[in-house]
C-alpha cells in the first residue's frame, strides 16, 4: 500500500519524505487555503514547490471549475505543472465526463468526494487513475467508510478495474490499518495519523529496558 500525506504544508510535506516512506500528496481546496494560498500564480507555484519535494511521487492537485469546459482548462494547466500531478476532479457529472477526457488525452485523474460504490464504478468506468472515498466523513455520518473500501476492492477485483482505491479522509492510525486490511492502494492521511503507527507503549517499556541493561554489559 502506498502512503501519501494529506496536507499543502511545505515543512510537513518535507518531514514525512524524510522519513523515506511517502509516496505522495493529495492536497485540496481547504488544505490549499489553510497554507494562505491566494490566486493562480501562486497556486501553481505551491503546486510545483510541492513536486519537488516529493520528487518521483504523484501529487493531487484539485480542480476549483465544475463545468465540462473549465474543468478541463483547469485541469491541462494543472497537468503542465509537472508530470507528477494528477488532476483532482470531483464526482459529478461534468467531472465524469472530464475523467474520461483526460484519460483519452494520457493525463492521470484522482475522482474526489466518493462515498458510495456506485460513484466508484462510475469513476472507474470514465478511467480515472484514484478514487478516493472518504472514509472519516462517512464514519462522522454513522456509516462505515472502511466498509465501502472493502466493497469497493470487491467490486474492482471481480471486474478487473484498473483504478486504484485511494482511502482519503483518514483520522487515525487504526483508519490506515483497517483500510491496508480492506484493500487500499494508497492511504493519503496526515501527518500525525502516520506518526501514531509508530505508537505502543510494549516498544518504550522494552526499549527503556534494553537502555537500563545495556549500562550493564
Ligand atoms: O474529511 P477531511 O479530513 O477533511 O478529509 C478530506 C479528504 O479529501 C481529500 O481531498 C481527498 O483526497 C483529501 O485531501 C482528504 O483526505
Amino acid at each position: 500500500m502506498k502512503f501519501f500525506i494529506d496536507t499543502a504544508n511545505l515543512a510537513q510535506i518535507q518531514e514525512a519524505h524524510d522519513l523515506g516512506i511517502l509516496d505522495g500528496v493529495t492536497t485540496n481546496p481547504s488544505l490549499m487555503a489553510k497554507e494562505g494560498i491566494k490566486g493562480e500564480a501562486a497556486i501553481l507555484q505551491h503546486y510545483k514547490d510541492i513536486c519537488e519535494i516529493v520528487g518521483d511521487g504523484d501529487v493531487s492537485a484539485e480542480v476549483l471549475s465544475t463545468d465540462f469546459a473549465s474543468i478541463i482548462e483547469e485541469g491541462k494547466k494543472l497537468a503542465a505543472i509537472d508530470s507528477n500531478i494528477v488532476v483532482k476532479v470531483p464526482m459529478i457529472k461534468d467531472g465524469v465526463k472530464a475523467i474520461k477526457w483526460f484519460t483519452d488525452n494520457n493525463i492521470r485523474t484522482n475522482c474526489t468526494l466518493v462515498f458510495s460504490a456506485g460513484q466508484a464504478i462510475l469513476a472507474a468506468k470514465a478511467g480515472a487513475t484514484y478514487v478516493s472515498p472518504f472514509i472519516g466523513r462517512i464514519d462522522d455520518s454513522s456509516w462505515d467508510g472502511v466498509e465501502l473500501i472493502a466493497q469497493i476492492a470487491q467490486i474492482y477485483s471481480i471486474q478487473g478495474f484498473k483504478t486504484e482505491i485511494l482511502a482519503a479522509s483518514i483520522r487515525n492510525a487504526l483508519h490506515i490499518v483497517k483500510c491496508a486490511e480492506a484493500g487500499a492502494d494508497v492511504c493519503t492521511c496526515p501527518l500525525d495519523s502516520i506518526l501514531g503507527l509508530l505508537k505502543h507503549p510494549l516498544t518504550d517499556i522494552g526499549l527503556a529496558k534494553f537502555l537500563e541493561d545495556a549500562k550493564k554489559m
